[in-house]
């Protein structure tokens, strides 16, 4: 499948997105500081018993699992759970508590049931010993409400357990596998369910978790071990527990004389076997969402990269090209922009390469220190002016490197020139938005477009919405070979993108000139005196 032809109602391809997520993945501060490491408790109370990894893992299954309820190719992984909070089948913070978490990161670009897959992913590298990373699939669409119920729960008999998991498209070996693997992580909390996890205050922790086994924060084959051999906690409580009828995973793990089970006792075994059934649920989606196929983060990528107009009018290219890897990668990268015909204007050289905190590797530490699976990750400036060699891309030829990016000079947004105005008293006002045009493109009545992006509360859900407003761009002025327009009145622009990271720019002049779409965290954040021609 070619990703770049793939394209969603916004106009962004998979392509796009799969680039998105890897300039996530190689950030250590985003998404996967949140369970590094493995026994972090996103509460405020560290005695809780909550772990965020486990919540992330189970909260993959009880979005996908009601797959086909609703009917045939209906529902599956597609952050429906977020509407779904106060079902007693979703019993516990979990779901509040991670889609709240991914939301911080929810842009056009990044979907929540895209992200509940980067937090599986994250959650066992950061949780596996060997910092396996799962490869990636990118392109699921959000609920914009609840989907059906139908998660089945320790006291749902097998016949109804195993009709679900079917349904959604697992045999019954594989409804074994998935939940000896979800189990390896986490517990029961007496809070949820007390008549399994014991009164509320008995256990070590007040919500009175009891392990599933006897590393809940190692993604690992103890609890298999465990369940077989009846040594440590035998299987933890849905195996054990005082109360039989809801001893699920004892009904479920000897359905088959523990066939499956047994093949899962090896380190290896259970972690390949684990891999490709999370594999299979991450790709449980609606039968109308086309997934990317499976990737891995490139060696080398664009952190970020945009154009601009020096003051004098020249055309200025700048960025960071990021780079990966379990030795430590060269101290410059290398790039050449590609021209107009095939040829190109030279190769390159970036600034120093920075080794992004967090990802460091010292001898006394694991292969990977960063504990996300990627190794030491270097960041590398660049800025170059391309005034009229007729750039239409930016090559990386470091070695090891897959990296090309286009570039399009016809028509791109200003960040220097672009902010959020400043209200006073209300403190953030609407977004100024500049462009700059080829004149050569342009004509006296040309309308540019401009399309903004951003999150919005959605009522039911913490996940918010993306939401899109347009406005026509006005004629400023001429700056070297390029016009300027701009534009600071977005439809329904009385509820302006507040929020500095969620909001995306896009410039379109008619149906065949479109521009790159930059962040608006690398627009300026005000307008100061300094810049008040610009306001
Ligand atoms: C018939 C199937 C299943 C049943 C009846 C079941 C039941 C349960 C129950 C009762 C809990 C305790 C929740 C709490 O007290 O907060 C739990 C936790 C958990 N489940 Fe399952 N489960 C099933 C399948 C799965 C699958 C397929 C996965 C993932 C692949 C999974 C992953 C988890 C995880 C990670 C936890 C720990 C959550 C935490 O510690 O916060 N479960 N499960």
């Amino acid at each position: 499948l070619d990703p770049k032809t793939v394209i969603d109602a916004n106009g962004i391809s998979l392509f796009d997105k799969i680039e998105e997520i890897e300039r996530q993945l190689l950030q250590p501060a985003t998404l996967n500081s949140l369970v590094l490491p493995c026994s972090l408790n996103a509460q405020a109370d560290p005695n809780e018993g909550q772990q965020t990894s486990a919540e992330w893992v189970r909260t993959v299954f009880h979005d996908c699992i009601t797959k086909g309820i609703a009917g045939p190719g209906l529902g599956g992984l597609d952050a429906s759970i977020g509407f779904e909070s106060d079902r007693p089948e979703n019993i516990g913070v979990f779901v509040n508590v991670t889609i709240g978490q991914f939301d911080q990161f929810n842009t056009v670009f990044l979907s929540i049931s895209d992200l509940i897959g980067v937090g599986l992913a994250d959650s066992l590298a950061t949780c596996a010993n060997d910092h396996r990373r799962l490869p990636l699939r990118v392109g699921r669409v959000d609920a914009t409400g609840p989907g059906p119920a139908g998660v089945p729960g320790p006291a749902d008999t097998f016949a109804f357990a195993l009709a679900a998991f079917n349904r959604a498209g697992f045999s019954q070996s594989e409804m074994i596998q998935a939940i000896a693997c979800g189990h390896s992580l986490g517990g029961v909390h007496g809070s949820d369910f007390p008549d399994i996890g014991g009164p509320t205050g008995i256990d070590p922790n007040t919500s009175g978790r009891k392990p599933f086994d006897s590393s809940p924060d190692v993604f690992d084959n103890t609890g298999v071990n465990e369940y077989i051999s009846g040594t440590g906690l035998k299987g933890g409580p849905l195996v054990v527990g005082l109360n039989s009828t809801e001893n699920s995973d004892l009904r479920i793990f000897s359905s088959d004389g523990n066939a499956t089970i047994k093949a899962m006792l090896t380190p290896q075994s259970f972690e390949d076997t684990c891999f490709t059934i999370f594999a299979k649920m991450m790709a449980t989606v609606p039968a109308a969402v086309t997934l990317s196929d499976p990737f891995q983060v490139r060696p080398w990528i664009m952190r970020e990269s945009h154009l601009d107009l020096t003051s004098a009018g020249a055309v200025q290219f700048s960025g960071i090209i990021s780079a990966h890897g379990a030795s430590t990668p060269p101290n410059t990268a290398t790039y050449v922009y590609g021209t107009n015909g095939g040829g190109n204007t030279g190769q390159k050289t970036s600034g120093a390469g920075v080794i992004l905190p967090g990802s460091s590797l010292s001898p006394n530490q694991p292969p990977d220190a960063s504990g996300i699976g990627y190794g030491v990750i270097k960041d590398y400036s660049f800025s170059d002016i391309i005034t009229g060699q007729g750039v239409t891309s930016l090559t990386v030829t470091s070695s090891g490197s897959t990296y090309s990016g286009a570039i399009n000079t016809n028509i791109f947004i200003l960040p220097s020139q672009s902010f959020q105005q400043q209200n006073s008293g209300t403190g953030t006002g609407p977004w100024m938005v500049r462009v700059a045009i080829l004149s050569s493109l342009t004509t006296a009545t040309s309308v540019p477009v401009a399309t903004v992006w951003h999150r919005a509360p959605q009522v039911g859900s913490k996940a918010s919405k993306i939401v899109i407003k347009t406005s026509n761009m006005a004629f400023e002025k001429t700056l070297g070979s390029y016009k300027i327009y701009k534009a600071s009145s977005f439809s329904s622009g009385a509820n302006p993108p507040l929020n500095q990271e969620s909001g995306h720019f896009r410039i379109k002049l008619g149906s065949t000139q479109t521009s790159a779409i930059v962040a608006t965290t690398l627009f300026k954040t005000t307008c100061t005196q300094n810049d008040i021609s610009l306001c």
